[in-house]
């Protein structure tokens, strides 16, 4: 029945304060206000419906997210919102589109790379969105190998321009979103060519499109390249396709730098290139930025299937009825327990994970700033290595959680097809997940004669199984005299194991902060040690080979888990509350805050256009012939 909480019994049962464990994951009292206020005033507007994305054409799709994002727009401004509460607003309308690139790379780069003239020209323009901007790096023949992009940006003295230009089929610019239809500006990277001399890849913003009406400008061609893995999902974003065929870039010399997009490097007046004495890595800054925001996503993707999993799982009933009594519920099943509630750990260290993150890129920033790089490659391999890491268990664990909700996961009804096929695409972008663990690989195999050191004492007791792990996995590839390339597969593990380290690690320090609310802090060390001993569970040979754990501490933590699981199964429901998602946000009937499931099921069934008549389209056409053969057919 409506109105009725088919959870209460439930919610009855948890042993910590839900409203304090909803300001630790929002991050603060003044996130959470801002979040919750977001997403119910998002929830509460039609303009922002995304039921019926599934039943719409791509045109219609993409032209509805183009109403929704000016809809997001005009309502940003009417009500005057903050950058925060913008951002949150974009969050909650939970829909791929090109603000995701104009706000979260085109802005991003100019602010981290442009100088303070580019950032005075461009800034103001973008935050108004008087353009809209794409970061277009990536071609048809080159996206990892950043050192092989093939656009090439010519300074021509004679006329104190740049031009751009896109020699060969594979160095047309391919998969920048909101580059196909919309972006007027990009900043494109190209091989900077000054006076004959090549100085490698850099930055240039260029305009694609007339402000006037929107038109290609000269020398540019410009398009989508077509439909994307599911149906809905990421292709409301209009990925496109764009070549140059020697576009000058307008901005004369007495702009050149304007165009060119680097503090780090300039064309001078003179038309002489002058590189600054700083890393040239840092024409990476933007991907080392949108990293740390994606490791932050992955929480949220995450704990976002795990609440319709687990709210799922209270409700279904299935066996184990005893003398006509109600069904088992399927979340009392330890097979159950032990498939999701370490995705409910792992949604939790993500959330903390990426606050580290976030602090992490902050205090590097600063750094840079004083021209102190001593901290960025430790930084350029923290983002690389959590993105990898927490992407490729959050793509797995939002499949997991589908098949934890059996034959009703498969409907898009449940939310978590759409939510897959969106967010797998986050374990490629931004950097492919072995590429970047490769580097990660890589910078271990610079310090792995430093690695003595962590085993300093002060180390919570926790993590000395995790980073003698790393130790062992390191010193077994490095020790043989074989090159990077051979044991590259094995390096990889090794990197993997730094990384849960680091979660580990920076989860236990949390703990070790001050958090308020009653029960707060014990459900966190239950979530920290499932997460622990899980991995440790998973990769027991690992943790045996390393000495530092026996075939019996291994089955203890077996026995913990199985414990552990049993403290949380009271709290689970509170648990994924907690994250405090509206249902529109959830955009799932599994996973509806009230669990009154099979009615909503049935009820969104017959929404289905294909139920707008009882003998279907085509019947008269081809079922019906069909039915009505010769007998003589029937009896073969
Ligand atoms: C409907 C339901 C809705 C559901 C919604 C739910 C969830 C949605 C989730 C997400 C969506 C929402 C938001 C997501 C937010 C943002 C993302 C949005 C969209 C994504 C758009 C994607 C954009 C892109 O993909 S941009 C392009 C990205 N491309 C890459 O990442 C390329 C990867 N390649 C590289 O980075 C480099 O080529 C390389 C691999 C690092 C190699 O570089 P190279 O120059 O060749 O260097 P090396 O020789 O390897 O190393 C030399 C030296 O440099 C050091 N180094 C390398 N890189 C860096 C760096 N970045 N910083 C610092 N130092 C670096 C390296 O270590 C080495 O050092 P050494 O010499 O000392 O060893
Ligand atoms: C949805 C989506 C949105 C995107 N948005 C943008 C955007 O806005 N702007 C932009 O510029 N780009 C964008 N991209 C492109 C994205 O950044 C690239 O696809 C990504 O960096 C991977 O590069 P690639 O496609 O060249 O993969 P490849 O490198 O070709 O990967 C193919 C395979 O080769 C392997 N491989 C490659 N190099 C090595 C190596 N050295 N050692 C071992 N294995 C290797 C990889 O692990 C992978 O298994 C987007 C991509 C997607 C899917």
């Amino acid at each position: 029945m409506e109105g009725v909480d088919h959870l209460a019994h439930e919610r009855n049962k948890s042993e910590f304060d839900v409203d304090a464990m909803k300001i630790v994951w929002a991050g603060s009292p003044h996130a959470f206000d801002v979040s919750d206020r977001i997403s119910k005033l998002v929830a509460s507007d039609p303009g922002f419906r995304k039921d019926n994305r599934s039943t719409l054409s791509r045109k219609e799709l993409f032209k509805n997210t183009l109403r929704k994002a000016a809809y997001a727009w005009k309502t940003i401004v009417d009500l005057r919102l903050s950058e925060e509460e913008a951002a949150k607003l974009r969050f909650y309308v939970d829909e791929p589109a090109f603000t995701d690139l104009h706000w979260g790379m085109f802005i991003p780069a100019i602010k981290g790379q442009g100088t303070e003239e580019q950032q005075q020209k461009w800034l103001p323009l973008a935050y108004k969105m008087q353009i809209i901007g794409c970061y277009a790096q990536t071609e048809l023949g080159h996206g990892s190998n950043v050192q092989g992009l093939e656009t090439t940006a010519t300074f021509d003295s004679q006329t104190d321009e740049f031009i751009i230009h896109s020699p060969t089929l594979t160095s047309s610019k391919w998969w920048p979103g909101g580059l196909g239809k919309v972006a007027t500006h990009a900043i494109a990277y190209a091989r900077l060519i000054v006076g004959g001399r090549e100085h490698g890849v850099h930055g240039f913003i260029v305009q694609l499109r007339s402000l006037e009406d929107h038109s290609p400008l000269l020398g540019i061609t410009v398009g989508d390249i077509g439909m994307k893995f599911g149906n809905g999902a990421y292709n409301t974003m209009d990925n496109g396709v764009l070549q140059f065929d020697h576009v000058l870039d307008v901005y004369s010399i007495a702009f050149a730098s304007i165009a060119v997009m680097l503090w780090v490097s300039q064309v001078t007046c003179e038309g002489k290139y002058k590189q600054s004495d700083v890393p040239r890595q840092l024409v990476y800054g933007t991907m080392v930025y949108v990293r740390q925001t994606i490791v932050a996503d992955a929480s949220c993707a995450l704990s976002r299937a795990v609440c319709i999993a687990t709210r799922y799982s209270a409700v279904r009933r299935q066996f184990g009825s005893q003398n006509g009594g109600p069904e088992t519920q399927v979340i009392d099943y330890k097979t159950q327990q032990s498939r999701l509630f370490p995705l409910l750990a792992s949604a939790y260290a993500f959330r903390f994970i990426g606050e580290w993150l976030k602090w992490l890129y902050a205090d590097v920033t600063q750094r840079l700033q004083a021209n102190d790089f001593s901290t960025l490659p430790e930084a350029h391999a923290c983002t690389a290595g959590l993105k990898s890491l927490t992407t490729t268990a959050t793509a797995d664990g939002i499949e997991e959680c589908r098949k934890l909700c059996g034959g009703h996961g498969y409907l898009c009804s449940s939310g978590l097809p759409e939510l897959f096929a969106v967010y797998v695409p986050a374990c490629t972008y931004e950097g492919d997940n072995t590429v970047l663990l490769l580097q990660v690989a890589r910078f271990l195999m610079k310090t792995v004669s430093q690695l003595g050191s962590r085993l300093s004492s002060k180390k919570p007791v926790g993590t000395i199984a995790y980073m003698t792990r790393v130790e062992h996995l390191m010193q077994c590839r490095c020790g043989v005299q074989r090159g990077f390339a051979e044991l590259s597969a094995d390096l990889v593990e090794a990197a993997v194991a730094h990384c849960q380290l680091i979660v580990v690690s920076k989860f236990i320090e949390k703990l070790q902060q001050e958090i308020p609310g009653k029960g707060v802090k014990q459900q966190l060390e239950v979530l920290c040690n499932i997460y622990a001993l899980f991995l440790l569970h998973k990769h027991q040979g690992d943790f045996l080979s390393t000495g530092c754990i026996t075939p019996k501490h291994a089955a203890l933590a077996n026995d913990e888990l199985r414990s552990l699981y049993s403290q949380v199964r009271p709290n689970a429901i509170a648990l994924v509350d907690a994250f405090n998602y509206t249902d529109h946000y959830l955009g799932s009937i599994l996973g509806c805050y009230d669990g009154n499931v099979y009615p909503k099921l049935y009820e969104a069934a017959w929404k289905d256009p294909l139920n707008e008549s009882v003998v279907p389209d085509g019947y008269h056409l081809y079922i019906r012939p069909l039915l009505k053969q010769e007998i003589r057919t029937a009896r073969l």
